[in-house]
Protein backbone atom coordinates (compact mmCIF):
# COMPACT_ATOMS: atom_id res chain seq x y z
CA UNK A 1 0.00 0.00 0.00
CA UNK A 2 0.98 3.37 -0.92
CA UNK A 3 1.55 6.01 1.71
CA UNK A 4 -1.06 8.15 -0.27
CA UNK A 5 -3.46 5.09 -0.16
CA UNK A 6 -3.13 5.35 3.59
CA UNK A 7 -4.67 8.49 4.42
CA UNK A 8 -8.06 9.00 5.48
CA UNK A 9 -10.10 9.98 2.41
CA UNK A 10 -11.26 13.91 2.97
CA UNK A 11 -15.04 13.48 4.17
CA UNK A 12 -16.62 16.44 5.94
CA UNK A 13 -20.20 17.13 6.93
CA UNK A 14 -21.15 18.08 3.68
CA UNK A 15 -20.42 14.87 2.38
CA UNK A 16 -22.39 13.02 5.43
CA UNK A 17 -25.40 15.40 4.40
CA UNK A 18 -25.51 14.57 0.90
CA UNK A 19 -25.36 10.71 2.00
CA UNK A 20 -29.30 11.37 3.32
CA UNK A 21 -30.34 12.85 0.21
CA UNK A 22 -31.78 16.45 1.79
CA UNK A 23 -33.82 17.23 -1.14
CA UNK A 24 -35.45 14.13 -1.43
CA UNK A 25 -36.00 14.26 2.35
CA UNK A 26 -37.64 17.63 2.48
CA UNK A 27 -40.33 15.99 0.92
CA UNK A 28 -40.80 13.01 2.66
CA UNK A 29 -40.45 14.91 5.75
CA UNK A 30 -43.13 17.37 4.53
CA UNK A 31 -45.25 14.64 3.73
CA UNK A 32 -45.08 12.81 7.85
CA UNK A 33 -45.42 16.32 8.76
CA UNK A 34 -48.77 16.69 7.00
CA UNK A 35 -50.08 13.22 7.94
CA UNK A 36 -49.29 14.03 11.58
CA UNK A 37 -51.31 17.53 11.26
CA UNK A 38 -54.09 16.14 9.58
CA UNK A 39 -54.86 13.53 12.06
CA UNK A 40 -57.54 13.64 14.38
CA UNK A 41 -55.85 13.71 17.94
CA UNK A 42 -53.36 16.62 18.26
CA UNK A 43 -49.78 15.63 19.28
CA UNK A 44 -47.57 16.98 22.21
CA UNK A 45 -45.61 19.33 20.38
CA UNK A 46 -42.49 18.23 21.85
CA UNK A 47 -43.08 14.48 20.61
CA UNK A 48 -44.34 15.97 17.69
CA UNK A 49 -41.11 17.57 17.21
CA UNK A 50 -38.99 14.06 18.00
CA UNK A 51 -41.61 12.32 15.49
CA UNK A 52 -40.63 14.09 12.35
CA UNK A 53 -36.83 14.17 13.37
CA UNK A 54 -37.20 10.45 13.51
CA UNK A 55 -39.05 10.35 10.09
CA UNK A 56 -36.19 12.72 8.88
CA UNK A 57 -32.86 10.92 10.31
CA UNK A 58 -34.67 7.28 8.96
CA UNK A 59 -35.01 9.01 5.92
CA UNK A 60 -31.38 9.97 5.73
CA UNK A 61 -30.15 6.52 6.51
CA UNK A 62 -32.07 4.67 3.98
CA UNK A 63 -30.48 7.77 1.31
CA UNK A 64 -26.69 6.59 3.10
CA UNK A 65 -27.43 2.64 2.89
CA UNK A 66 -28.78 2.91 -0.10
CA UNK A 67 -25.07 5.25 -1.64
CA UNK A 68 -23.30 2.80 0.52
CA UNK A 69 -24.66 -0.22 -1.36
CA UNK A 70 -24.59 1.33 -4.75
CA UNK A 71 -21.48 3.14 -5.32
CA UNK A 72 -20.82 1.13 -8.35
CA UNK A 73 -23.43 2.36 -9.75
CA UNK A 74 -23.63 5.99 -8.84
CA UNK A 75 -20.05 5.92 -10.17
CA UNK A 76 -21.54 5.14 -13.65
CA UNK A 77 -24.35 7.81 -14.20
CA UNK A 78 -23.56 11.51 -14.96
CA UNK A 79 -26.21 12.57 -12.27
CA UNK A 80 -24.52 10.64 -8.97
CA UNK A 81 -20.82 10.78 -10.16
CA UNK A 82 -20.32 13.49 -7.70
CA UNK A 83 -21.40 11.58 -4.64
CA UNK A 84 -19.23 11.05 -1.61
CA UNK A 85 -18.55 7.49 -2.35
CA UNK A 86 -17.85 7.04 -6.32
CA UNK A 87 -16.13 10.87 -6.49
CA UNK A 88 -13.60 9.17 -3.91
CA UNK A 89 -13.99 11.50 -0.74
CA UNK A 90 -15.36 8.98 1.56
CA UNK A 91 -14.80 5.07 2.56
CA UNK A 92 -17.56 3.05 2.20
CA UNK A 93 -17.27 1.82 5.99
CA UNK A 94 -18.17 5.09 6.81
CA UNK A 95 -21.31 5.30 5.16
CA UNK A 96 -22.53 1.95 6.27
CA UNK A 97 -21.38 2.87 9.38
CA UNK A 98 -23.45 6.86 9.39
CA UNK A 99 -26.23 4.85 7.85
CA UNK A 100 -26.62 1.59 10.04
CA UNK A 101 -26.66 4.57 13.18
CA UNK A 102 -28.79 6.93 11.83
CA UNK A 103 -31.30 4.00 11.49
CA UNK A 104 -30.90 2.63 14.25
CA UNK A 105 -31.28 5.72 16.30
CA UNK A 106 -34.37 7.04 14.31
CA UNK A 107 -36.62 3.26 15.12
CA UNK A 108 -35.27 3.19 18.84
CA UNK A 109 -36.06 7.20 19.52
CA UNK A 110 -39.25 6.71 17.45
CA UNK A 111 -40.11 3.60 19.79
CA UNK A 112 -39.03 4.91 23.10
CA UNK A 113 -40.63 8.53 22.98
CA UNK A 114 -43.28 8.40 20.81
CA UNK A 115 -44.87 4.96 20.02
CA UNK A 116 -44.26 1.13 19.08
CA UNK A 117 -46.74 1.28 15.87
CA UNK A 118 -44.83 4.57 14.35
CA UNK A 119 -41.26 2.82 15.18
CA UNK A 120 -42.48 -0.16 13.56
CA UNK A 121 -44.00 1.47 9.84
CA UNK A 122 -40.35 3.59 9.84
CA UNK A 123 -38.93 0.14 10.10
CA UNK A 124 -40.52 -1.01 7.96
CA UNK A 125 -39.71 1.71 4.83
CA UNK A 126 -36.27 2.12 5.80
CA UNK A 127 -35.89 -1.92 5.09
CA UNK A 128 -38.01 -1.36 2.55
CA UNK A 129 -35.89 1.01 0.70
CA UNK A 130 -33.08 -0.53 1.17
CA UNK A 131 -33.52 -4.36 0.90
CA UNK A 132 -36.51 -4.51 -1.33
CA UNK A 133 -35.67 -1.28 -3.67
CA UNK A 134 -31.77 -1.22 -3.42
CA UNK A 135 -30.46 -4.14 -2.78
CA UNK A 136 -33.70 -7.09 -4.31
CA UNK A 137 -35.48 -5.11 -7.04
CA UNK A 138 -33.91 -1.98 -8.42
CA UNK A 139 -31.15 -4.24 -10.81
CA UNK A 140 -33.15 -6.74 -11.63
CA UNK A 141 -36.71 -5.81 -12.90
CA UNK A 142 -38.39 -2.30 -14.51
CA UNK A 143 -40.97 -2.78 -11.62
CA UNK A 144 -38.41 -1.54 -9.13
CA UNK A 145 -39.93 1.62 -8.49
CA UNK A 146 -43.51 0.36 -9.04
CA UNK A 147 -42.75 -1.63 -5.76
CA UNK A 148 -39.98 -0.25 -3.92
CA UNK A 149 -41.64 3.18 -3.93
CA UNK A 150 -44.01 2.08 -1.46
CA UNK A 151 -40.76 3.23 0.52
CA UNK A 152 -41.31 6.44 0.42
CA UNK A 153 -45.26 6.39 0.76
CA UNK A 154 -45.07 5.58 4.12
CA UNK A 155 -44.25 8.79 6.26
CA UNK A 156 -47.59 10.54 6.05
CA UNK A 157 -48.87 7.17 7.97
CA UNK A 158 -45.83 7.66 10.48
CA UNK A 159 -47.32 10.55 11.36
CA UNK A 160 -50.42 9.90 11.81
CA UNK A 161 -49.86 6.41 13.71
CA UNK A 162 -47.13 8.80 15.66
CA UNK A 163 -49.91 11.64 16.67
CA UNK A 164 -52.67 8.54 17.13
CA UNK A 165 -50.90 5.51 17.68
CA UNK A 166 -52.81 3.78 14.88
CA UNK A 167 -53.42 3.93 11.66
CA UNK A 168 -57.09 4.95 9.55
CA UNK A 169 -58.49 5.08 6.40
CA UNK A 170 -57.34 8.77 5.64
CA UNK A 171 -53.20 7.84 6.29
CA UNK A 172 -54.10 4.77 3.73
CA UNK A 173 -55.24 6.41 0.79
CA UNK A 174 -52.69 9.16 1.35
CA UNK A 175 -49.98 5.93 1.13
CA UNK A 176 -51.89 5.03 -2.14
CA UNK A 177 -52.00 8.50 -3.23
CA UNK A 178 -47.76 8.76 -2.62
CA UNK A 179 -47.64 4.96 -4.31
CA UNK A 180 -49.34 5.58 -7.30
CA UNK A 181 -47.51 8.83 -7.57
CA UNK A 182 -44.58 7.66 -7.77
CA UNK A 183 -43.91 5.64 -11.46
CA UNK A 184 -45.03 9.19 -12.98
CA UNK A 185 -42.80 10.59 -10.74
CA UNK A 186 -39.41 9.13 -11.48
CA UNK A 187 -40.45 7.50 -15.00
CA UNK A 188 -40.51 11.44 -16.30
CA UNK A 189 -37.18 12.08 -14.72
CA UNK A 190 -36.03 8.67 -16.08
CA UNK A 191 -37.03 9.64 -20.00
CA UNK A 192 -34.42 12.18 -19.99
CA UNK A 193 -31.85 10.57 -17.59
CA UNK A 194 -32.38 7.04 -20.07
CA UNK A 195 -28.88 6.58 -21.26
CA UNK A 196 -27.15 7.19 -17.81
CA UNK A 197 -29.55 4.55 -17.02
CA UNK A 198 -29.31 2.41 -19.99
CA UNK A 199 -25.01 2.64 -19.35
CA UNK A 200 -25.29 2.02 -15.52
CA UNK A 201 -27.30 -0.93 -17.04
CA UNK A 202 -30.18 -0.67 -14.38
CA UNK A 203 -33.18 -1.89 -16.13
CA UNK A 204 -35.48 1.26 -15.44
CA UNK A 205 -38.65 1.03 -17.66
CA UNK A 206 -37.60 3.45 -20.66
CA UNK A 207 -34.45 1.45 -20.98
CA UNK A 208 -36.03 -2.36 -21.10
CA UNK A 209 -39.73 -1.29 -22.73
CA UNK A 210 -38.68 1.74 -24.55
CA UNK A 211 -40.33 5.07 -24.42
CA UNK A 212 -43.77 4.40 -25.93
CA UNK A 213 -44.37 1.85 -23.07
CA UNK A 214 -43.20 4.39 -20.51
CA UNK A 215 -45.22 7.36 -21.60
CA UNK A 216 -48.28 4.98 -21.76
CA UNK A 217 -47.81 3.65 -18.34
CA UNK A 218 -47.26 7.06 -17.35
CA UNK A 219 -50.57 8.19 -18.04
CA UNK A 220 -52.32 4.81 -16.80
CA UNK A 221 -50.84 5.32 -13.01
CA UNK A 222 -52.20 8.81 -13.44
CA UNK A 223 -55.67 7.49 -13.40
CA UNK A 224 -55.35 5.88 -9.66
CA UNK A 225 -53.76 8.56 -8.38
CA UNK A 226 -55.78 10.90 -9.75
CA UNK A 227 -58.54 9.00 -7.83
CA UNK A 228 -56.79 8.41 -4.72
CA UNK A 229 -55.88 12.52 -4.14
CA UNK A 230 -59.72 13.36 -4.67
CA UNK A 231 -61.45 10.35 -3.31
CA UNK A 232 -61.17 11.79 0.66
CA UNK A 233 -63.27 15.30 -0.57
CA UNK A 234 -66.58 12.83 -1.37
CA UNK A 235 -66.05 10.24 1.18
CA UNK A 236 -66.39 12.65 4.05
CA UNK A 237 -62.87 12.61 5.09
CA UNK A 238 -61.83 16.44 4.28
CA UNK A 239 -63.75 19.34 3.07
CA UNK A 240 -63.95 21.35 0.94
CA UNK A 241 -60.37 23.57 0.90
CA UNK A 242 -58.55 19.95 0.41
CA UNK A 243 -61.16 18.96 -1.93
CA UNK A 244 -60.77 21.99 -4.49
CA UNK A 245 -57.21 22.00 -4.12
CA UNK A 246 -57.06 18.33 -4.98
CA UNK A 247 -59.12 18.91 -8.02
CA UNK A 248 -57.39 21.50 -9.35
CA UNK A 249 -53.83 20.13 -8.92
CA UNK A 250 -55.20 16.86 -10.03
CA UNK A 251 -56.69 18.36 -13.22
CA UNK A 252 -53.16 19.94 -14.08
CA UNK A 253 -50.99 16.89 -12.99
CA UNK A 254 -53.25 14.68 -15.73
CA UNK A 255 -53.50 17.46 -17.94
CA UNK A 256 -49.11 17.20 -17.84
CA UNK A 257 -49.80 13.40 -17.63
CA UNK A 258 -51.34 13.33 -21.03
CA UNK A 259 -49.05 15.52 -23.39
CA UNK A 260 -46.36 13.26 -22.03
CA UNK A 261 -48.04 10.42 -23.17
CA UNK A 262 -49.19 11.58 -26.40
CA UNK A 263 -46.05 12.58 -27.35
CA UNK A 264 -44.66 10.24 -29.91
CA UNK A 265 -41.15 12.16 -31.19
CA UNK A 266 -38.22 12.98 -29.39
CA UNK A 267 -36.50 16.74 -28.69
CA UNK A 268 -34.20 18.10 -27.07
CA UNK A 269 -35.68 21.76 -25.93
CA UNK A 270 -35.71 22.33 -22.27
CA UNK A 271 -39.46 22.27 -21.25
CA UNK A 272 -40.28 18.68 -22.66
CA UNK A 273 -43.09 17.47 -21.15
CA UNK A 274 -41.59 15.03 -19.31
CA UNK A 275 -39.61 17.71 -17.79
CA UNK A 276 -42.38 19.67 -16.86
CA UNK A 277 -44.29 16.71 -15.16
CA UNK A 278 -41.30 15.90 -13.54
CA UNK A 279 -40.90 19.35 -11.41
CA UNK A 280 -44.42 19.53 -11.03
CA UNK A 281 -44.91 15.70 -9.71
CA UNK A 282 -42.91 17.64 -6.58
CA UNK A 283 -45.16 21.00 -6.33
CA UNK A 284 -47.84 18.73 -6.55
CA UNK A 285 -47.51 16.95 -3.40
CA UNK A 286 -46.72 20.12 -1.28
CA UNK A 287 -49.67 21.89 -2.65
CA UNK A 288 -52.18 18.53 -1.65
CA UNK A 289 -50.22 17.84 1.47
CA UNK A 290 -50.78 21.87 2.71
CA UNK A 291 -53.94 21.90 1.48
CA UNK A 292 -54.82 19.03 3.78
CA UNK A 293 -53.33 20.70 6.82
CA UNK A 294 -55.15 23.94 5.95
CA UNK A 295 -57.90 21.92 5.71
CA UNK A 296 -57.79 20.69 9.27
CA UNK A 297 -56.69 23.56 10.70
CA UNK A 298 -58.28 26.44 9.02
CA UNK A 299 -61.96 24.91 8.07
C1 LIG B 1 -38.71 4.50 -5.80
C2 LIG B 1 -39.21 5.71 -5.75
C3 LIG B 1 -38.51 6.95 -6.24
C4 LIG B 1 -37.51 7.06 -7.13
C5 LIG B 1 -36.80 5.95 -7.89
C6 LIG B 1 -37.16 8.46 -7.20
C7 LIG B 1 -36.14 8.97 -7.95
C8 LIG B 1 -35.77 10.26 -7.98
C9 LIG B 1 -34.62 10.74 -8.66
C10 LIG B 1 -33.64 9.87 -9.42
C11 LIG B 1 -34.57 12.08 -8.49
C12 LIG B 1 -33.54 12.99 -9.13
C13 LIG B 1 -32.86 13.97 -8.37
C14 LIG B 1 -31.94 13.50 -7.28
O1 LIG B 1 -31.00 12.74 -7.55
O2 LIG B 1 -32.10 13.99 -6.14
C15 LIG B 1 -35.69 12.44 -7.66
C16 LIG B 1 -35.97 13.71 -7.23
C17 LIG B 1 -36.85 13.99 -6.23
N1 LIG B 1 -37.67 13.10 -5.60
FE1 LIG B 1 -37.94 11.20 -6.10
N2 LIG B 1 -37.96 9.18 -6.36
C18 LIG B 1 -38.79 8.29 -5.75
C19 LIG B 1 -39.73 8.58 -4.81
C20 LIG B 1 -39.84 9.79 -4.20
C21 LIG B 1 -40.67 10.05 -3.05
C22 LIG B 1 -41.56 9.01 -2.38
C23 LIG B 1 -40.52 11.34 -2.73
C24 LIG B 1 -41.14 12.11 -1.62
C25 LIG B 1 -42.38 11.95 -1.23
C26 LIG B 1 -39.59 11.91 -3.69
C27 LIG B 1 -39.20 13.22 -3.70
C28 LIG B 1 -38.33 13.76 -4.59
C29 LIG B 1 -37.92 15.15 -4.60
C30 LIG B 1 -38.40 16.25 -3.64
C31 LIG B 1 -37.00 15.29 -5.64
C32 LIG B 1 -36.31 16.58 -6.07
C33 LIG B 1 -34.94 16.64 -5.49
C34 LIG B 1 -34.15 17.76 -6.12
O3 LIG B 1 -34.58 18.91 -6.02
O4 LIG B 1 -33.11 17.44 -6.67
N3 LIG B 1 -39.21 10.94 -4.56
N4 LIG B 1 -36.41 11.33 -7.37
C1 LIG C 1 -39.26 7.38 6.01
C2 LIG C 1 -38.31 6.69 5.14
C3 LIG C 1 -37.39 5.74 5.77
C4 LIG C 1 -38.29 6.96 3.85
C5 LIG C 1 -37.21 6.49 2.98
C6 LIG C 1 -37.69 6.24 1.64
C7 LIG C 1 -37.30 7.26 0.64
C8 LIG C 1 -36.33 8.35 0.96
C9 LIG C 1 -37.88 7.13 -0.52
C10 LIG C 1 -37.61 7.96 -1.65
C11 LIG C 1 -37.21 7.07 -2.75
C12 LIG C 1 -36.02 7.57 -3.47
C13 LIG C 1 -35.26 8.75 -3.02
C14 LIG C 1 -35.63 6.94 -4.51
C15 LIG C 1 -34.44 7.36 -5.25
O1 LIG C 1 -34.17 6.32 -6.08
P1 LIG C 1 -32.69 5.85 -6.27
O2 LIG C 1 -32.15 5.46 -4.95
O3 LIG C 1 -32.70 4.82 -7.33
O4 LIG C 1 -32.08 7.19 -6.80
P2 LIG C 1 -30.61 7.54 -7.19
O5 LIG C 1 -30.43 7.04 -8.57
O6 LIG C 1 -30.62 9.05 -7.12
O7 LIG C 1 -29.71 6.90 -6.18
Amino acid sequence: MTPAAQLPLPADWRDFLALTKPRVMSLVVFTGLCGMLAAPRAINPVLGFVAILCIAVGAGAAGALNQWYEADLDAKMRRTSGRPLPAGRMERQSALHFGVGLAVFSVLLMGLAVNYAAAAILTVSILFYVLVYTVWLKRRTPQNIVIGGAAGAFPPLIGWAAATGDVALLPVLLFALIFLWTPPHFWALALFVKTDYANAGVPMLPVVAGERTTRHQIGLYTIPMVACAVAPWPLGLTGAIYGIVAVGASAAFALFALQVSTRSTRGEDAMRPEKRLFGYSILYLFLLFGALVADRWLA
